[in-house]
Order: structure tokens, then C-alpha cells, then sequence
């Protein structure tokens, strides 16, 4: 059986709502074969992170090269790097298997506020991934690190949309959750040309951890079985939508987002 493949670069969430863990079970819901390589393991929960534990940067190459000498993915992300060896490390295997339908989720600091990528490693993201991106997924707080603006209004939303689009990616999404827009959680799409929004209903939840992962994953998996951009980024957010208004009532803290939401609901077209 011929199946899409989908690889996720990024880091070990032992809770299983965030991370590769997330992406993993994002990709298998939507039909993709999942691949990872691993840049940290992380001891986290559903009340935050515990500890850190990076992989080097020769181990994140060998898992790379394992992956591209023998499986070919069809798209491929990359969350939590975590430092700028890992993110060189990922740029180079990137750039030399040719994986260009690449979706950069600049992963920096988890709910809680525990920091996921050291601070002089956002220089590097800028340098050396995202110009290699299809489509670039910050959340306000890491759009602001990545432009070096605040972003207190609509106007310089779109802005720093097209600084990052600047910077190289093909396309900018600047996602909403952390954007006060009263009931509304949609997120903005910057592809160079035009601007456009992802419109979506802001849930009353605590359960929203690992939101962004799997909203990453989504559009990831949707470009590994040869949608456009402009669909992947719509069944991505009709995915995360689900995902968030069933969130999973799992510990005491932000519970994760629920994977299986979308095709239980009956929304998967294929
Ligand atoms: N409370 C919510 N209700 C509905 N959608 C949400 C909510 N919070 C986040 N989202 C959506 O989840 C996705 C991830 O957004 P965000 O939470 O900003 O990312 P991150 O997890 O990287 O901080 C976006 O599509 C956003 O609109
Ligand atoms: C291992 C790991 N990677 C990424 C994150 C951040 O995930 P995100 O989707 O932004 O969700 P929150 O942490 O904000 O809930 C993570 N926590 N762990």
C-alpha cells in the first residue's frame, strides 16, 4: 500500500499533548504515515515542563540522515529545536535531502512559561530555517521575537506578517489564540500577495495545550498528500477547531487538545 509520509523534527512531550507526540497522532487522524526525529526529551505535564533534556546536535543529524537515505517524506515540520546547533543541524538536513514542503513552527516557550528555545537561537531560526519554509506558524508572542515589534493592533499584525514572509517563508500564519479578539480565535494568513483570514470561534477552555503543535502538524500532513497551501491551512484549522471544543479533561492543568475530534465529527472528506 502506497501511503504519504510526514516527518515532525521536534521535541519529546512525556505528557502526549504537545510535541511529537502531538504531531504523531495529528498525522496518523489525517492519513499520514508519521516519521520524527527527536531534539529533546522533555519531563512535562498538563501543569508544565520539569526538565529538559536536549539531544546533540550530531544525534539530531543521525536520525535525519537515517530518515533521508531510506524514507522519503512528502512534507515535513519542525517544532521545539531548542538551541541553535539543533536548528543548524535541521537547516543543513533540510536544505540537503531537499525537503521543501516544510512548515516551521517556531516553537519558544511553553504555556507556563518555561522556556523551549534558548534565546539566542531565535537569530538562527531567522538565518537559516525559515527561508527554507513553505509556511511559518508563530504565535503573537513569537512573531514579536521573530520581527522585533509589538503587535498591538490589526495593522501591525499584518506587518510583522510581512516582515516574516521578508525574512523567506512563502507563507506567514500569525494564529490568533494568543490574540484578543473577543469570541473570535482566527488567525491571519500573509502568502505575499494577498492577506486573509482562518476564521475560527475562541472555546472557553483550559484544555488547550499543544494547540499550536497540532494546528502545525495539520497543515503538515495536508501537504504531504498534495493539497494546496490555501487547503491545508483550512482543514488544518477546521482540525484544530474540533480538536479544541472537545479538548481531553486529562490532569489538573491545560488538559491537551483532542486528536481524534475531527474525523469522530464526521468532517474528514477522504
Ligand atoms: N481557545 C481557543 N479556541 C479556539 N481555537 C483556539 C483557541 N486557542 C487557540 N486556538 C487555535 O489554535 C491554533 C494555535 O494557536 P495558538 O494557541 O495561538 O498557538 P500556540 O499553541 O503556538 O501558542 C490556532 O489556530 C488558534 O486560533
Ligand atoms: C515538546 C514540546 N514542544 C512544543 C511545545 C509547545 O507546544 P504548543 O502547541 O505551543 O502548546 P503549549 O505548550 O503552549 O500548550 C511543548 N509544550 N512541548
Amino acid at each position: 500500500m502506497q501511503v504519504n509520509k510526514a516527518l515532525t523534527i521536534a521535541g519529546s512531550d512525556s505528557g502526549g499533548g504537545a510535541g511529537i507526540q502531538s504531531d504523531l497522532k495529528t498525522f496518523q487522524e489525517l492519513n499520514v504515515y508519521g516519521m520524527s526525529a527527536v531534539t529533546a526529551v522533555t519531563a512535562q505535564n498538563t501543569r508544565g515542563v520539569h526538565g529538559i533534556y536536549p539531544v546533540t546536535a550530531e544525534g539530531v543529524t543521525s536520525q535525519l540522515e537515517a530518515i533521508g537515505a531510506d524514507l522519503r517524506p512528502d512534507a515535513v515540520k519542525t517544532g521545539m529545536l531548542f538551541n541553535k546547533e539543533i536548528i543548524e543541524a535541521a537547516a543543513g538536513a533540510i536544505k540537503n535531502f531537499g525537503w521543501n514542503n516544510l512548515v516551521v513552527d517556531p516553537v519558544m516557550v511553553a504555556k507556563g512559561g518555561s522556556i523551549l528555545l534558548e534565546e539566542d537561537a531565535a537569530a538562527a531560526l531567522k538565518e537559516w530555517l525559515i527561508p527554507l519554509a513553505k509556511v511559518i506558524t508563530p504565535n503573537v508572542p513569537e512573531a514579536e521575537v521573530l520581527t522585533g515589534m509589538k503587535i498591538d493592533s490589526a495593522e501591525k499584525r499584518k506587518k510583522a506578517a510581512e516582515i516574516l514572509c521578508g525574512i523567506g517563508a512563502d507563507i506567514t500564519v500569525i494564529k490568533g489564540g494568543h490574540w484578543n479578539e473577543s469570541d473570535l480565535c482566527s488567525d491571519l494568513v500573509y502568502d505575499g500577495q494577498e492577506f486573509y483570514e482562518l476564521d475560527g470561534k475562541r472555546v472557553a477552555t483550559k484544555n488547550t495545550h499543544g494547540t499550536g503543535c497540532t494546528f502545525s502538524a495539520a497543515i503538515t500532513a495536508e501537504l504531504a498528500i498534495g493539497k494546496t497551501p490555501k487547503e491545508a491551512l483550512h482543514t488544518a484549522k477546521q482540525f484544530i477547531q474540533a480538536a479544541v471544543e472537545y479538548g481531553i479533561e486529562a490532569g489538573s492543568g491545560h488538559g491537551p487538545t483532542n486528536h481524534w475530534a475531527y474525523r469522530r465529527l464526521g468532517n474528514a472528506k477522504r
